[in-house]
């Protein structure tokens, strides 16, 4: 990647990298469980060998990688500094990077946030964010207006894909519709007009229950984790999003990891997920 600032908002880059790629999404997410199943232990260096290995395996096969903050963040300073060479290098083999830091506070402190993960001159500056909406969908204010000044963009959560989240998510809001549906809703407002895509994603899991939100009007993209290690298949992706399938970005983290060490058996699982993903969208 250069240093010169993005020109096109991020609903056109992804949807470019989309079409060229395929819509897979690979989460890097260093488990313990899985340094072991690599031999390696839980080290620095070895958080760096396994990340920088996913990324020299699929940052120039796959849309977008993901990778998950805590897995760096447990190492401190150095695992920090290894998350800032995955998203660098990720990026410039031609992967859009997705950082999973799930943020969300006040306003001002929400500037913050933006700054550091969205702004062109940020060690940690990623293409995309996800953030959470428990503070008010108002409070993203920061980071939506940072991500659309930049050509990046921000992934709010809406109805995750772990079992805890419903009864919050399903829960009524004010407006009458669920939580979730709010949080759709809110993100439908600030994608309004934009072509081919705005630059406000919203994160469903792929293990929701089918037609429990309406995306016809969100016009962004829909993360959709889940696959593989929590349930989901790839068969089941038209039957939860429907319409809204061409939008989805399926997303998978151990079900991939757990075919390394080598790049060729973490490529042969991502092709095969991807083969999967092609049958269903050209169905
Ligand atoms: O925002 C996310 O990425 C996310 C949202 C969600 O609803 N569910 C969810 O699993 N995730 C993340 O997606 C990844 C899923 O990993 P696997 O279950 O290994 O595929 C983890 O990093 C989760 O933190």
């Amino acid at each position: 990647m250069s240093d010169d600032p993005i020109r096109e908002g991020f609903g056109r880059r992804l949807t470019d990298a989309v079409r060229a790629r395929g819509p897979l999404c690979v989460g890097i997410d260093p488990h313990p469980s899985l340094l072991m199943a690599w031999d390696l232990d839980e080290s620095p260096r070895s958080l760096e060998r396994f990340s920088m290995t996913a990324v020299e395996a699929l940052a120039g096969e796959v849309a977008v990688l993901k990778p998950q903050s805590a897995f760096f963040e447990v190492y401190g300073s150095a695992g920090i500094a290894v998350l800032e060479k995955v998203i660098r290098e990720a990026r410039q083999a031609g992967a859009l990077v997705l950082l999973d830091v799930k943020r969300g506070d006040i306003g001002s402190t929400m500037t913050a946030y933006a700054m550091a993960y969205l702004d062109e001159q940020a060690p940690l500056a990623a293409d995309a964010v996800t953030v959470s909406p428990y503070l008010g969908y108002g409070a993203l204010a920061p980071a939506i207006g940072i991500a659309e000044q930049t050509g990046r963009g921000v992934f709010v959560l809406a109805r995750t894909s772990n079992p805890e989240g419903a009864g919050l998510q399903q829960s009524v809001h004010g407006s009458g519709d669920s939580v979730a549906q709010y949080v759709v809703d809110s993100a439908a407002e600030t994608n309004a007009g934009a072509e081919p895509l705005g630059h406000v994603g919203v994160v469903a899991g792929a293990t929701i229950h089918p037609g429990e939100l309406d995306f016809s009007r969100l016009n962004g993209p829909i993360l959709a984790p889940g696959l593989g290690a929590q349930g989901a298949t790839v068969q089941r992706l038209h039957e939860v999003f429907g319409d809204a399938l061409p939008n989805v970005l399926p997303a998978t983290a151990r079900d991939i990891l757990r075919h390394g060490p080598t790049p060729e058996g973490l490529r042969a699982a991502t092709n095969r997920v991807r083969d999967e993903l092609t049958q269903l969208l050209n169905a």
